[in-house]
């Protein structure tokens, strides 16, 4: 895909910080006159939100939920995000691929090799005559150990099947993004998410100016 616009996923275990700062991001980016696209996995287009009601909700073997993830994404992909790129826009997500990796690969434990074969077909074939594999130009890690997370979703909401998972769980998927991270550390940015939110924004804005994302000269957006 011919690089036109901005592709930037959120990630981290449940309760880390991500969805509270989205917003914040994409006020910041319209203030500089770019058009936003924000959008959320799974999810994002009306087949990928029925799929997510259906993961978040049903029983199902990792086999079946990382291909209900991936049916999701591709329609999303299609639909959403690569027509937004290719018109210049940003596109902010609230997760992607890398959640796959860490909560069905290191969460679940499901072969990884077989997940990195489905992310090559699904995030590819988005260009008439191109093969290249679509990947976020930039990931926001908010890294946040698994009992302070659980400590802030503790009575914050309704737990969905993830979330009503073991603190042991989400050791395992904190330790799948830490992997992806380290196999791919020119797109992570990693965050301290145990920080107040304050100085988890500050620091935020500070990564979108250092990739030029945001406007350098805009101190204080
Ligand atoms: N820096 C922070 N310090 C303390 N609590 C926070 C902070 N950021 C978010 N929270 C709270 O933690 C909970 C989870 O935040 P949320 O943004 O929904 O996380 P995520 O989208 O990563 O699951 C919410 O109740 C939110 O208000
Ligand atoms: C994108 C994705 C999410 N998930 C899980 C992680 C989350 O527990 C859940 C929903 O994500 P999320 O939208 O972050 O939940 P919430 O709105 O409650 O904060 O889906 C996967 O298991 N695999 C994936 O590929």
């Amino acid at each position: 895909m011919q690089r036109r616009g901005w592709f930037i996923t959120f990630e981290g275990i449940d309760g880390a910080g991500k969805s509270s700062h989205i917003e914040v991001v994409a006020e910041a980016l319209r203030r500089e006159g770019r058009t936003v696209t924000v959008t959320r996995e799974p999810g994002g287009t009306p087949l990928a939100e029925t799929l997510r009601s259906l993961l978040l909700n049903e029983a199902m073997d990792a086999l079946t939920e990382s291909l209900v993830v991936f049916a999701g994404r591709r329609d999303h992909l299609r639909s959403v995000i690569a027509p937004a790129l290719v018109r210049g826009e940003v596109v902010l997500c609230d997760r992607f691929t890398d959640a796959t990796f860490a909560y069905q690969g290191a969460g679940r434990g499901f072969d990884r090799a077989v997940l990195a074969q489905l992310e090559r077909i699904t995030q590819s074939g988005l260009q008439e005559g191109s093969d290249a594999v679509l990947h976020p130009h930039l990931t926001l890690w908010f890294d946040l150990a698994p009992d302070v997370a659980a400590a802030r979703l503790e009575g914050a909401r309704a737990p969905d099947r993830f979330e009503a998972q073991p603190v042991e769980f989400f050791r395992r998927v904190a330790q799948g993004y830490a992997d992806r991270a380290a196999a791919d550390p020119g797109r992570f940015a990693r965050l301290d998410a145990d920080q107040p939110r304050e100085a988890v924004r500050a620091r935020l804005m500070d990564i979108l100016r250092g990739h030029g994302v945001l406007d350098a000269a805009q101190e204080g957006a």
